[in-house]
């Protein structure tokens, strides 16, 4: 096949992988089409990494399929490298190395090259070619990451937590860039696990938790299969019963804490809560309703499955 050919630019079918006889990949299949953000979101340990390891040909998949523009990343590593970028982590770049240096040095290894001038003023990082790697702030490296990602001119691009340990404006600079990155057409897969993030950017989702997925769907799909629409939380003045709140039209669940109530559900649910309340002459103190979140879901999905 040849790495142009048309059909999903990342194929990921029946993906296992243990470590020492423990199972981390269990099963992984999804796709990402040509232009997407493709999301890959779960918590801590969840085999995220490890699932993406095996999409950049750094890690061998004991059993499944792995394709990257019709590449096998394993067998064909060396033609994988001309159509994936991938984001390196902090360690691997010397922190004496200056701005300039390292973009000459990436470009140095690629065999088809980007102009890495127009690149590093579209990132922002002109201003930064004479610094030492060491002093540039958190968001400028993960600046530079990115553009030593792209330097190859790739097809697809592998970002995984870039925007972990940055302050909040700093964050929301990365996103744009990703956004950007997007728009120039190049495909990408992140790895985060920050909802925000994933809400933001991502066309679709992969939900990943121990080793499974436990959803796959666009961030609005897995909002509304699984917590519900609408999110309604207050104080009620007096206890409400269980079996009323259970009998809700359109509730998708319940949660008591320190007194306060939260439910998630429909604008049907909402409206039902609120005759209740009515009816049994209890008042909704500090009564809010909100859009769900992706949090929402994320809680939900991956909550049900733990043992
Ligand atoms: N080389 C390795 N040898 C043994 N165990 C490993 C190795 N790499 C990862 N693991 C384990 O595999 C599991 C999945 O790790 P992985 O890094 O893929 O998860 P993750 O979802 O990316 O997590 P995080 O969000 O914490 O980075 C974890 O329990 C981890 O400790």
């Amino acid at each position: 096949m040849s790495p142009t050919s048309a059909g999903p630019v990342v194929e990921v079918s029946g993906l296992y992988k243990s470590y020492g006889g423990r199972t981390v990949v269990d099963g992984v299949s999804f796709t990402v089409e040509e232009g997407e953000i493709f999301g890959v979101l779960g918590p801590n340990g969840a085999g995220k990494t490890t699932t993406v390891e095996c999409v950049e040909g750094l890690r061998t998949p004991d059993a499944g399929r792995v394709r990257v523009a019709g590449l096998d990343p394993v067998a064909e590593h060396d033609r994988v490298t001309r159509v994936l970028g991938v984001q390196l982590q902090q360690s691997e770049l010397q922190a004496k190395l200056t701005v300039r240096e390292a973009l000459e040095l990436y470009t140095s290894f690629a065999p088809h090259p980007a102009d890495w001038r127009p690149l590093a003023e579209r990132l922002g990082l002109d201003s930064r070619l004479g610094t030492r790697f060491a002093k540039l702030s958190g968001g400028q490296k993960q600046r530079l990451f990115i553009a030593l990602a792209l330097i190859g001119d790739p097809r697809v691009v592998v970002l995984d937590e870039l925007t972990t340990g940055l302050d909040p404006r700093a964050r929301r600079d990365t996103w744009q860039l990703i956004e950007d990155v997007r728009a120039s057409g190049v495909t990408v897969l992140l790895v985060t696990h920050f909802m925000e993030e994933a809400q933001r950017l991502c066309d679709r989702i992969a939900v990943i938790d121990k080793g499974r997925i436990a959803a796959l769907d666009t961030p609005q799909g897995l909002i509304r299969r699984s917590a519900g629409a609408t999110v309604l939380s207050f104080t009620p003045s007096a206890p409400l019963d269980e079996d009323a709140l259970a009998a809700l039209p359109g509730l998708a669940s319940v949660t008591h804490k320190d007194g306060r109530l939260t439910l998630s559900g429909t604008d049907e649910t909402v409206d039902a809560v609120l005759t209740l309340l009515a009816r049994r002459r209890v008042t909704a103190h500090q009564l809010r309703v909100t859009d769900a979140t992706l949090d929402d879901a994320f809680l939900d999905l991956t909550e049900t499955s733990t043992p």
